[in-house]
């Protein structure tokens, strides 16, 4: 059985965080361990509460597992502080596993899910030592400073981030306009390549983010390339989007049991 682990808040509401992470493992067939950074008390229209967890709790989850378990992929998610950003990093400096950031900054209901200062903890601890990194627009702006809205600037980015040190930086397109969610995957090599799907119109999208991101990891630890991983994730969260559960009154999750129920969503490569 391939293990998996999570770092990341835990959603009461069920479709992003820890809760998300952990159902996309199931489905994708990996045995998922979690590590909770922060309680959020939120729903489908939003945060109401962040209670955080200590940086020696995370530290200690974490050696939990590493003692026991052979961790192949793990994820990042919300993070919360720059202190359990350091932390973390610290933990994973003696680990042969392979890192997927999802920079969390903010929820889709606007409150911030990271403090302001830990996005440098972020750009100098763990991106040099992450395979990926998955930012969508917002996100990509705040580790770069720069504002994106052409392709031009879209790859000027990717390559300011890859300067950080990580292998591979996935711009997401969740954000941008059209009627395709297309997004570009930059390597360190120069290399990259386009996914491009149909953009759904829906309100459902909580937790796309943390889903996709989840299915990198389990797909990794799978054995997956970098980039085969990344193209069955994109699948998987495009299912998961076209097949909405239509539950909460906000913007309510996504379905991750399309995959289950053989449903193949349709991904086009463009190198
Ligand atoms: N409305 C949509 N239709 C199809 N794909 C989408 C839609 N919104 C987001 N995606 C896809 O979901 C994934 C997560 O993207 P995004 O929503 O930008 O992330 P985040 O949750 O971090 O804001 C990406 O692969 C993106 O292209
Ligand atoms: C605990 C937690 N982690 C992450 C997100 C971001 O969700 P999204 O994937 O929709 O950006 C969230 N709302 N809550």
């Amino acid at each position: 059985m391939n293990i998996v682990m999570t770092i990341a808040g835990s959603d009461s509401g069920g479709g992003a965080g820890i809760q998300a992470d952990l159902k996309t493992f199931q489905e994708l067939k990996v045995f998922g361990t979690s590590v909770i950074t922060a309680l959020t008390a939120q729903n489908t229209l939003g945060v109401e509460g962040i209670y955080p967890t200590t940086p020696d709790f995370v530290e200690l989850q974490m050696k939990a597992v590493f003692e026991d378990f052979d961790v192949k992929a793990l994820k990042t998610g919300m993070l919360f502080s720059a202190d359990i950003i350091q932390r973390i990093a610290k933990s994973l400096r003696d680990q042969e596993v392979q890192i997927v950031v999802d920079p969390v900054m903010i929820a889709k209901g606007g409150q911030a899910l990271l403090q302001e200062d830990a996005v440098r903890a972020m750009k100098k601890e763990l991106l040099p030592i992450a395979n990926i990194v998955t930012p969508n627009i917002p996100e990509a702006e705040t580790i770069t400073g720069m504002n994106i809205h052409t392709a031009e600037e879209i790859r000027e980015a990717a390559e300011k981030i890859l300067q950080l040190g990580v292998d591979c930086v996935v711009m997401k397109g969740g954000h941008l306009d059209g009627p395709s969610a297309v997004d570009t995957v930059f390597f360190k090599d120069g290399s990259s390549f386009k996914m491009r799907s149909k953009r759904i119109n829906t309100k459902h999208t909580h937790g796309t983010g943390c889903t996709f991101s989840a299915a990198i990891t389990a797909h990794l630890g799978r054995g997956l390339s970098l980039k085969e991983a990344i193209i069955e994730a994109k699948k998987f969260v495009q299912g998961a989007i076209e097949n909405p559960l239509n539950i909460g009154h906000g913007h309510g999750p996504t379905n991750h049991f399309a995959h289950r129920l053989g449903y193949e969503a349709e991904v086009e490569i463009i190198e």
